[in-house]
């Protein structure tokens, strides 16, 4: 994979010193008759889990039962993750983790067995209505901790800060007497959101400084949500690893120079019953 590494840097910024995400490059899908045909053991899933994109992937992963089939392992730097690697054609079919995911939903359901390959969380129904709210969800949300994180001027930080404290605020609202964002059901709408808000404590809210309130004492409806699915989906909890995630964002020389590793919040989450 050596032939597809990824220049782009994390702390690309404009003129205004406002971070700007660069596109991912490799946009391809896996379907039966196409050129990347599902087939167990034939890809692989390059992963940081420190990092909420990648980590998209591993729940995805998990709940569709893919582990047999599509084997991961991490990776450090050179290219963005996830990266989806066609270990037979050696290339990159994917690095997008938004399709990473879909993939993922769908792409395998012929070599997965029935109760698997029936498990959908994109449906059809809700498809409106999930790609409406990813869309500010990514913007102000899981992009906007890094726009957060990474601004070089108080301007940029400003203008990134007070989206994302809008959206924390609109999103409250929408978990209100609910247990998932759309619908009755988890979604990927849900996992998107989840690797976001569980970094938020424990690395954007001190790191990033996004830190006008903590998930935990400011949000209780997005706290529920949030231990509601570490503590009884094992997708969720077995692919998060506070301690990885701590040390990596610690570990962001250009925002954090000592490199010392915050101690707290502890403990990273709470207890379903706090
Ligand atoms: N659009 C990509 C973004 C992925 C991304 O930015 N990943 C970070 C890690 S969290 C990365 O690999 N950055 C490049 C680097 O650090 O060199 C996706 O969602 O898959």
């Amino acid at each position: 994979m050596s032939n597809h590494t990824s220049n782009q840097s994390v702390v690309t910024a404009n003129k205004q010193g406002a971070f700007v995400r660069p596109s991912s490059s490799f946009r391809n899908f896996i379907e039966k008759g196409e050129e990347f045909e599902p087939e167990a053991g034939r890809y692989h899933l390059y992963v940081s889990v420190a990092c909420p994109w990648a980590h998209r992937a591993l729940i995805l992963r998990k709940l569709k039962g893919l582990e047999d089939i599509v084997c991961q392992s991490p990776v450090f730097r050179k290219f963005t993750v996830p990266v989806l690697w066609d270990k037979k054609k050696e290339t990159i079919v994917n690095n997008e983790s938004s399709e990473i995911i879909r993939i993922f939903n769908s792409g395998f359901n012929d070599i997965l067995p029935t109760e698997k390959a029936a498990l959908n969380f994109y449906p059809k129904e809700l498809q409106k209505e999930i790609d409406e709210l990813n869309e500010w969800v990514y913007e102000t949300v899981n992009n906007g901790v890094y726009k957060t994180g990474f601004a070089k001027t108080q301007e940029a930080y400003e203008s990134a800060i007070r989206p994302l404290f809008d959206s924390l605020d609109r999103l409250e609202k929408i978990l209100y007497g609910k247990e998932y964002l759309v619908g009755d059901r988890l979604t990927e709408a849900d996992v998107r959101l989840y690797t976001t808000i569980i970094r938020f404590d424990t690395a954007y809210h001190g790191i990033f400084k996004c830190n006008l309130r903590t998930i935990r004492d400011g949000y209780p409806n997005i706290n529920k949500w949030l231990k509601n699915l570490y503590w009884n989906n094992d997708a969720f909890k077995s692919t998060t690893d506070f301690d990885h995630i701590k040390t990596n964002y610690a570990f962001m020389a250009h925002i954090n120079p000592t490199q010392v590793v915050p101690l707290g919040p502890i403990p990273n989450i709470e207890p379903l019953t706090a």
